[in-house]
């Protein structure tokens, strides 16, 4: 099988740009990956990344200041491979695209649920306005997405409005509404971050669960590694607005190699991995993304640091397609 035939989705060199008059913001500089048909990727880093911004470029969902600057976005959908950034942002097909063929999972489950209409309404809209079928039939499928989501008496809470729903069961009703309409790729922006960590457990457990039944393919944006470690085949690892590492979550989990993975997996609990290890901080903060430093991002908060990270380091193959962005990993190595 080629290559393209196993992916859903390619994002080649992506620049994106916030210009807020006084200082440019580069959120996103230069990032490449593939996400794998039926398959979760997993992208990790800190707050202020670049995360959010590169999902919502693939969505053309940017705020008004935002904007593309280079790279391309190709979806590979049922029909022709098509290049989403080159799509008129709020054309026919770019609306056709966004809920029915890709849909996305806010962090917030309010900035998505209105609150004036009820769950039922909400559910049927999308399915109504991208497929053919009647209300009758709408309802059967709000009915079984929110079944399958573990919403128990899904018939009678058609009826009900958000507030009427606790905060885990409005995450459910989030997550149906975006898988109502059976999407080939799901965007999943931290989507159970506001939630006590025994409900975040049974709802990625159910959204796997629906994942499995309709072989969607799903990023899972999330700075929490054992979310990562339970969900994702493969996982990027992001530092201001670059893609640090990329693996299998074998690879990247078990076996990081880049400086910033490693001081991201000691300041984080694992399921499994360091578990007898005390939990560190990473030394120093986030630059601010107006002025990123040239070179390595990283380098000021390494302790690998050499001259030579004042260039940009190449990407290169560890093996088995295991990337990683770092001049001196033969001295990380020897730790
Ligand atoms: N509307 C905006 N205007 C200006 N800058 C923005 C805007 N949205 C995001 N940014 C900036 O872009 C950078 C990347 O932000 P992004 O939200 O993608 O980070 P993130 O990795 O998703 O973080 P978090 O985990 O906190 O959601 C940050 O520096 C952020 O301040």
């Amino acid at each position: 099988m080629s290559e393209q035939h196993d992916l859903i989705l390619k994002v080649e060199e992506l620049k994106t740009s916030f210009d807020l008059g006084s200082r440019v913001v580069n959120a996103v500089n230069g990032v490449s990956f593939t996400v794998k048909k039926g398959k979760t990727l997993g992208v990790v880093g800190e707050s202020g990344c670049g995360k959010s911004v590169t999902a919502h470029s693939i969505l053309q969902l940017l705020p008004r200041l935002g904007k593309i600057n280079a790279g391309q976005i190709t979806y590979y959908g049922e029909e022709k491979a098509v290049v989403l950034n080159q799509l008129e942002r709020n054309g026919r097909k770019m609306r056709s695209i966004r809920g029915k063929e890709i849909s996305m999972i806010f962090q917030d489950p309010m900035a998505s649920l209105n609150p004036v209409y009820t769950i039922g309404n909400q559910l049927c809209e999308p399915l109504l306005h991208h497929e053919s079928i009647s209300k009758k039939e709408a309802v059967d499928r709000a009915v079984e997405m929110l079944s399958l989501l573990g919403i128990p008496s899904a018939l009678t809470r058609l009826k009900d409005y958000p507030h009427q729903f606790s905060g885990g069961m409005k995450q459910r009703v989030m997550i149906a509404m975006a898988m109502v309409c059976n999407p080939k790729l799901l965007i999943a922006d931290e989507p159970t971050t506001a939630l006590d960590v025994t409900i975040q457990a049974q709802i990625l457990e159910l959204m796997k669960n629906v994942q499995k039944q309709f072989n969607t393919s799903v990023i899972l944006i999330t700075h929490n590694m054992g979310v990562v470690s339970d969900m994702a085949d493969e996982v990027v690892v992001m530092y201001m607005g670059k893609i640090v590492e990329f693996g299998t979550v074998e690879q990247v989990l078990s076996c990081p190699q880049h400086p910033y993975t490693r001081a991201l997996l000691r300041s984080v609990p694992v399921l499994g991995i360091g578990r007898s290890n005390r939990l560190e901080t990473i030394r120093g903060n986030t630059p601010d993304p107006s002025e990123i430093p040239e070179g390595c991002a990283f380098a000021p908060r390494c302790d690998f640091a050499t001259d030579q990270c004042r260039t940009a380091p190449s990407q290169t193959d560890e093996g088995q397609g295991h990337l990683v962005r770092c001049w001196n990993l033969e001295e990380v190595r020897k730790g």
